[in-house]
This record gives structure tokens, sequence and C-alpha cells, in this order.
């Protein structure tokens, strides 16, 4: 019998070998849309010479850069010929992060005062929204935008939202218009735990301000690290807007570049210089953001009123394109003299109305030269937020302030530097310390001793997923062969990265509507997933980070529900997984579940007739 090599790595009973954990940083890029993928790209060959010996090297076998670098210089250059040795070396490229800022300069940012003075919200806060008549609560909401949440069955604000709203929406009336030159908005960084209501967060504020507009600009953009998250980010636009005429676009390169660009600008054959656009609030992945704003003629974001970067500690460690450069300075007037200013014209000829935004029009040489404030409020939210300075001077951002639900009063006076992790009060978290070999077995012990249903299984990459669901396939043919009813029988599926988008959403679906009972995903498409019913999280191969934990776990006790986390943990990580926990000052919270031979002893002639079935089927 001969096994193919794709499944040559598997542990003696068809687990994954214990091989290096890969969901970090590692085989992993930004794709041409900005969204993280598989590095299952043909490698390309690039030539280098050195020591005057010219050799190729394959550039996929350079290592590749670490998830995050941070301040990292660039290695001094070799200038000294040295006699050994005589083979060529590969070139390393250079790292794409740039240098740490000084203090002063994140002194000018207000960004040490921010990080130390931050808000700090407790996770149990609620506010309740007066459904009608006047806002007595402070919420900021008007009547319309609290009948609205009052439709949806909203009547209370969650701790992110107590704090968020009345300060994006100020009684302040200046403060909440559509332009801002004169009194400089401040922006924010947010940290709160998976589930905890950021996304209104930011919805509703935006939805409350553009809905004053007369025009349709370019008004809102949001950023995110995949489609699935623009999507299910689209849906609570459209969801929470719905009467107040605002319009909300996508760009994520699931359609054709024209057709996207066909969606987004109205008039692309006038040459405006303010721009033009079909829609208020676009949501968009990274990478063809940059393509727009590249390629797109009258597509501008010089009206923007807010720039949502969610789950930013994502967005901000992926330098695809230099995206957050080009999207600021897209922002900006440019740097360089305008010209003089003269009224566009169409194809005819005529006059054609313009409108360039306050911050814009001194860059023209026009009668009114007085500099104005750009009235963009720049709002980042994360539930693994970075406090590391450097990363956040990336994003010039203005008097910040921060806000962090967590449950200790106060930041401990030193630690804003580095990352702090909240997780949701309702969550139970365990772990199970197993051989290798036993981790299948351990699972079905799980979903047949735990009750595990209605769960997320976590694995290190696609291929693992599809292993593990073939084997999870064959074993309940055994063992519900004998099963007393079809009641019995869970449903599992793949939801892989490798699939096409819309068979995502339709697995998504059948998830949502109970049908399939077992999601086995990677972390690439997990993270921001809102499904409410998600009740267990298992980690049938263990997070190799703090912050990957966190956003799995997160996937279940979502706004105030019980959940639990199951992490399955190879004995020779245990070490490993057990310091992350405690340097993450979590490890208390991680009950171990020991389980013995006898405990699993039922479920063994299953699990072994299943991995021959495996491996039968991996022959043919
Ligand atoms: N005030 C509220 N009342 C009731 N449900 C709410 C409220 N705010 C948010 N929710 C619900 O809570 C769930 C989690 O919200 P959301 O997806 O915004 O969390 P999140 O903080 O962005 O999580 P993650 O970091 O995992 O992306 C959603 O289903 C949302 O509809």
């Amino acid at each position: 019998m001969q096994i193919p090599s794709s499944t040559m790595n598997m542990g003696p009973l068809g687990s994954p070998a214990p091989e290096k954990n890969t969901t970090g940083g590692k085989g992993q890029e930004a794709n041409a849309h900005g969204e993280e993928q598989h590095d299952n790209r043909p490698r390309k060959r690039r030539k280098v010479a050195i020591e005057d010996v010219e050799e190729e090297v394959v550039a996929g076998d350079v290592p590749d850069e670490p998830d995050e670098v941070e301040g990292q210089d660039s290695p001094p250059a070799e200038t000294s010929r040295l006699p050994t040795p005589p083979v060529a070396l590969p070139s390393f490229p250079l790292p794409a992060a740039p240098r740490a800022p000084s203090r002063s300069v994140l002194a000018l940012q207000g960004l040490d005062r921010a990080l130390v003075k931050a808000e700090v919200i407790h996770p149990t806060t609620v506010l309740p929204v007066p459904l009608d008549g006047s806002d007595s609560q402070g919420t900021g909401l008007s009547e319309k935008s609290r009948k609205r949440l009052g439709d949806l069955g909203i009547t209370e604000l969650f701790a992110v939202q107590t704090a968020l709203l009345p300060f994006l929406l100020p009684e302040t009336h200046s403060q909440r218009a559509l332009y801002v030159p004169y009194e400089p908005l401040r922006d924010v960084c947010v940290s709160a735990p998976t589930g905890s209501g950021k996304t209104l967060a930011y919805v509703l504020p935006i939805v409350e301000i553009l809905s004053t507009r007369i025009v349709t600009r370019l008004r809102a953009l949001i950023v995110l690290p995949t489609r699935d998250l623009v999507t299910q980010v689209r849906e609570t636009f459209e969801v929470v807007s719905k009467g107040r005429g605002l319009k909300t676009g996508t760009a994520t390169g699931q359609h054709s570049f024209s057709h996207e660009q066909s969606q987004l600008v109205a008039d692309s054959s006038t040459s405006l210089r303010g721009g033009s656009s079909k829609v208020d609030i676009l949501i968009c992945t990274p990478g063809r953001l940059i393509d727009h704003i590249n390629g797109t003629p009258n597509f501008s974001l010089q009206h923007l009123r807010f720039l949502v970067i969610d789950e930013a500690d994502r967005l901000l460690a992926q330098s695809f394109q230099d995206w957050l450069a080009q999207v600021l300075a897209a922002t900006l007037p440019p740097d360089h003299a305008g010209a003089a200013y003269t009224f566009p014209t169409d194809r005819y000829g005529l006059p054609t109305p313009d409108g360039l935004a306050p911050t814009f029009v001194h860059h023209f040489q026009t009668d009114i030269d007085e500099e104005k404030e750009s009235s963009c409020q720049k709002l980042l939210f994360s539930a693994t937020l970075t406090r590391d300075p450097g990363k956040l001077a990336a994003l010039k951002l203005r008097d910040p302030k921060y806000f962090v639900v967590q449950a200790k009063e106060k930041l401990d006076g030193n630690d804003y530097v580095g990352e702090q992790f909240t997780m949701p009060a309702t969550l139970k978290e365990h772990m199970i310390i197993c051989e290798p070999s036993q981790k299948p077995l351990m699972l079905f012990y799980l979903l047949q001793n735990r009750s595990v249903d209605n769960a997320l299984i976590f694995t290190k990459s696609s291929e693992s997923t599809s292993r593990l669901v073939r084997l999870f396939e064959h074993f309940a043919t055994f063992k519900q062969s004998g099963a007393a009813s079809e009641d019995d029988k869970l449903v599992i599926q793949a939801y892989s990265s490798d699939l096409p988008a819309g068979e995502r959403k339709r697995i998504l679906e059948k998830f949502k509507a109970k049908e399939v009972h077992l999601l086995v995903c990677s972390d690439l498409v997990s993270r921001g997933i809102d499904i409410s019913h998600v009740a267990h999280v298992v980690s049938y191969d263990a997070p190799v980070d703090m912050r990957k934990y966190v956003h799995r776990v997160g996937r279940t006790a979502r706004a105030g529900r019980e959940g639990h986390a199951w992490t399955l943990v190879e004995e020779q990580e245990a070490r490993y997984f057990k310091t992350m926990l405690k340097t993450a000052d979590h490890a208390e919270k991680v009950k171990r579940l020991r389980v013995s031979n006898d405990d699993v002893k039922p479920l063994s002639g299953y699990y072994q007739a299943a991995l021959r079935s495996l491996k039968e089927e991996y022959a043919r």
C-alpha cells in the first residue's frame, strides 16, 4: 500500500504528525486583494550574485519574515569580502517594516499620553437605549436610530458602545458635522474582547453622522482583513441604516475590477477634482482599496469623515503595497503646490459641478488660502490591539483617545507597551494534554462525552482540515452504524480558504441553520466571524500565539452568552502553551481536563477502523 506524499506527514494514527505548527506568519501572506492566504504560489526563481558566483535561489526557500517586525533595523550591509564561505549565500529581503519612531515623535502625536491615560470600561457596563422620546440616557443617538435599534431587539448598549457613542456623537453640534475643518477631531483606538459589540460601536455613529448628508460622497471607509468580514460588516451597515438613504458598497476583488469601478464611481469620464462616488460607505480589503486609489478615475478619499481599521492588529501587520501609507496619503492634499484652480468641464466643455473637500481647497491657487484640518477621524478596533507605540505611530493619529474594555480598573503603570488580552466573562476554558496520536480520539471523546456540538474546530492548515473531516466521517460511519437514531448524527464540514467565496457562504448558512454541526477551519477564515450559536471552540491544533488563541476562543461566548473553549495540547507543546498563557496572565483561567484510557476505551475500536478506512482511501 502506497500513501500519497500529501498524506505522508500523518502521525501513526492518522493525526497530523507533530510537525511545526505553521499557522503563524509563516506560509501566509497577503494575496492580491490583501487577504491572507496560504503560501501555495509557484516559487519564483531569482538570481543573486555573491562572491562572483552566480546561483539561482528559490525565493520561497528564504525564511519568511515573522508576522510582525517591530522597530527592526536593516541588517548592516556586508561590504568586506570574506575569505569563506565558497558557496553563494542567499540574499535575504530587507525588513519591510519601517524603523520605530523616536519617543519625541510619539509624544508629538500624543501617543504615550493616550496610552497611559486610556479610559478603562468594565465589560459589564451597559446603557439602556430609550426607544423613543428624548435621549435621556445620553447615548448620543437620534430618535430614529434608537427606534431602529428597538426594531432589531437591541435595548441596551454594550460596554464598548457606552464609551464610544457619546464620544463620537457629542452634544456639540459642530463636532457631529460632516466637515470639521476648525475643530480637529480626536482619533480613537479601541481594545475590547471578542464578541463585545465593536462593530455596532462604529456602525451606529457613522450612520448617525452620515445621515445628515445631502450629496453622496465617499465619507466612511472601513478596512477589514478578509472578504467574509466585509460581507458581515456590510450586512450590519445595511440593517442599521435601513430607511436612512445611505449607500453602502464593497471592494474585495470578488468581482471584476471594472465591475467594482462601475459600482463605486458615478462619473469616471470627467476629471473631477472633488471626486465622484456612488456610495457613502465603502467596506473593503486593503489590496483592492489600493487598486482603486491608483486605478479608478475620480475615486477619492478627500471627503472621508471616518476611516475605520477593524481587526487593526492583523491589518497593521500587513505591509502589502505599503497600503496604510497610501491610504493616509489619499486622505490629504498632495504635498506639492497645486495648479491654479479651474472649474472642471465635461466632455462637451461645459462646466461641471465639483466639490472639493475643505482641506483640499487651499491646495489649489484660489482666493481662499487658509489651511484647514482634515475632517477624517480614524477609528482603530481590535480584541488584541497592540499598544506598541511603534506600530500605532504609522497611523499618524491625531490626539488619540484610547478605550480599553477590561475588568481591571487601571492599566498597570508601565504596561502600555505590549498587549493586553481580555476574554469574555462567560467563557469557560479547558485544555487536554495528550500524545499527538491521541488527538483525534480526544476530539471524538469531547463530541461524545462533553456534548460538544455547534462547534468550530480549528486546525493548523487547510490540509489538516480536510484530513480531519474525512477521518471523522469514517469514524461516524462506524460509530453511527450502531446509533439509535438519525438524530445522533453530527454533520461535519470543512470551512477553508481553499473554497470559493460562494461555497463558504453556503456552508456558513447551513451552520447557522444548524444543518451542519461541526465546522472545521483554520485561523485564516475565522477571524471576526459572528455566529451567535457557536457554543464550543475546539483548538484541535494548539494556537501558536496568544493573539490567535484569543481570536479563536472569541468565536464563542459572544454578546454575553455562555461558551466553552477546548484546546488539545500535544505533550511536547505543553510547556510552551502554558508559558504562553502565563505570560498573558491567563494560566489560571484554563483548566486542565484529564482524560484517561478508560474514558476513551469505548471509542477506540471505531477510531481504529476509521483510520484503516482513511488510509485505504488515500492509497486508492
Ligand atoms: N447592544 C447590543 N445588544 C445586543 N446584541 C449586541 C449588541 N451589540 C452587539 N450585539 C451583538 O453581539 C454580537 C457580537 O458583536 P460583534 O461582532 O460586533 O463583536 P466584536 O467585538 O466585533 O467581536 P470580534 O472581535 O470577535 O470581531 C453580534 O451578533 C452583535 O449583533
